[in-house]
């Protein structure tokens, strides 16, 4: 049965539908082994798209449609700001000190501030572009060694995109960045929010006794370890690059915040910096590599659509005479593959968590205080209310849309989430995305090995606060247009 019971009038509110209870685990076992962002738009079928769930002592609600996702993230903006406390951010950030989990209030505007004004703005992000142009022409140099032969596309773009952010924020030669890269991947797996440590936060006896917190503080005792080597390495090297200089990296820009910045209302501490860090390695390369790795595998699936962004790209580039990133500008086609690719697989799929201040009234249903909010982007974004055809890879379904749809006001798409905590990493994040597709497309034609057709690519996802593929995608490549040595 369908509960579509928006806009319930009610005198004495009460919490919105849910499946029924069982007592201390509230609706975990509702939730099973499948993926969350799945199991959670079958049960808003069901209960609608403003659900109660109970996990463990959690109360949670979980939005499911636009109209539902515009009341939390622009009508009641401010209320839902806050992020839930999450034990694996407590402990590696010594106390939530990074932007991502950070209360609503004057630490995080401030650095929010500084992530925006500072270290993502459309500025800072044009002048990582020769960084970006280098790591890539590597990555395809490295392709180009194995054409005719089958390679695993999905770790190598996720290695280009760690690489770009290593050295977009640690700068050219830092010997501390794989093992930074690895720590990253172990931290973003421990945060994910379904452990059952934040399932149960009273209880200080979980996380001991399953292991985690012991896990979360070895973690941390590295990143310390690591940040420290990197910050330190930084301090040697002061006066070696100048404000606006091509090799003034993120820390860099960080370091010379602390001291010249605002440091009357706003001292930024190394604690802070090392957060800021981790905020900029865990929101910035899965996310982008994960949208790469989906639109290559959606062009494969689609043949027609992978042979008209190349023929785009091929034209534009035959016509401009040089193969970059600024060509993004003429590629109608491809910018519409890339936000079909976020509507059907946007990175984060749930977003991230918010959690409500006080108390409020959304759709005549009580929403509590202190109640956790999922946004379940990935049902919006195929909605068969607002999305015609929802399940198909379409992207000319976007030809007509005439705003900037990701700025998050359109709450039918919402792949960077919306309103106040909006990703403030968008114009960084899509950079990554476009260039290495541009290259990919262009250098390469790409077919499936072992003989496989189109239809037996496999499209199952696996679960993380990332959904990547479960089946890294091999595919073969053969020279287009040769590589320049
Ligand atoms: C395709 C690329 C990306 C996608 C799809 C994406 C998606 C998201 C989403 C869904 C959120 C949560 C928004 C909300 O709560 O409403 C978010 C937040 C965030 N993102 Fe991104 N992101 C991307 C790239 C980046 C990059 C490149 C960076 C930094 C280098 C970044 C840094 C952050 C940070 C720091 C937050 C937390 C903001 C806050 O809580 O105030 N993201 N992102």
């Amino acid at each position: 049965m369908l509960l579509r019971l928006s806009k319930r009038k009610c005198s004495n509110p009460c919490l919105p539908p849910g499946p029924w209870k069982l007592p201390i685990i509230g609706n975990i076992h509702h939730l099973g082994s499948c993926l969350p962002h799945q199991r959670l738009r079958e049960l808003a079928k069901t209960y609608g798209p403003l659900m109660h769930l109970q996990l463990g002592e959690l109360s949670v609600m979980v939005v499911s449609s636009p109209e539902t996702a515009k009341e939390v993230m622009k009508t009641h903006d401010v209320n839902f700001s806050d992020r839930p406390y999450l034990f694996a951010s407590s402990v590696i950030c010594n106390g939530a000190t990074n932007l991502t989990f950070a209360p609503y209030g004057d630490y995080w505007r401030r650095l929010r501030k500084i992530c925006s004004m500072e270290l993502l703005s459309p500025m800072r992000v044009q002048s990582f572009t020769s960084t970006r142009e280098e790591e890539v022409l590597k990555f395809i140099k490295s392709i180009s060694e194995h054409v005719g032969s089958p390679i695993d596309l999905s770790q190598r773009i996720f290695s280009l995109t760690y690489g770009i952010t290593a050295r977009v924020a640690f700068g050219k030669k830092c010997k501390h960045q794989e093992s930074f890269i690895a720590l990253v991947k172990e931290a973003s797996a421990a945060a994910s929010g379904f452990n059952v440590s934040d399932l149960y936060p009273s209880s200080t006896m979980l996380p001991l006794l399953t292991g985690f917190k012991a896990k979360l503080e070895k973690i941390r005792g590295r990143f310390e370890e690591i940040t420290g080597n990197i910050i330190e390495e930084h301090q040697a090297k002061k006066g070696e690059t100048n404000v606006g200089d091509v090799d003034e990296d993120l820390v860099d820009v960080l370091l010379r915040y602390q001291e010249h910045g605002d440091v009357q209302t706003f001292p930024l501490s190394i604690a802070n910096i090392k957060a800021v860090i981790l905020d900029i390695f865990s929101g910035g390369s899965e996310t982008s590599s994960t949208a790469v790795e989906w639109a290559m595998s959606e062009m494969l699936k689609h043949p027609r659509i992978l042979e008209k962004a190349q023929t785009e790209i091929r034209e534009v580039v035959t016509r401009r005479g040089r193969v970059d990133g600024t060509c993004i500008q003429e590629l109608v086609f491809l910018k519409l593959v890339i936000k079909e690719t976020l509507r059907l697989h946007p990175p984060a799929p749930l977003l991230l968590p918010r959690e409500s201040r006080e108390r409020c009234e959304i759709n005549g249903y009580e929403i509590p205080a202190k109640t956790k909010v999922i946004v379940n982007a990935w049902a919006i974004g195929r909605d068969p209310i607002w999305w015609k055809d929802p399940e198909r890879f379409h992207p000319e379904r976007f030809l007509s849309s005439s705003t900037d749809c990701y700025k998050g006001l359109n709450f039918e798409y919402i792949p960077f989430g919306g309103g106040r905590r909006v990703c403030p990493g968008m114009s960084f994040g899509l950079a990554n995305v476009e260039l290495p597709l541009i290259k990919l497309l262009y250098h390469f034609d790409w077919k499936l090995p072992d003989g496989m057709t189109s239809e037996d690519l496999d499209m199952n996802e696996t679960s993380g606060v990332t959904v990547r593929r479960k089946a890294n995608l091999n595919l073969i490549p053969t020279a287009y247009h040769p590589v320049p040595a």
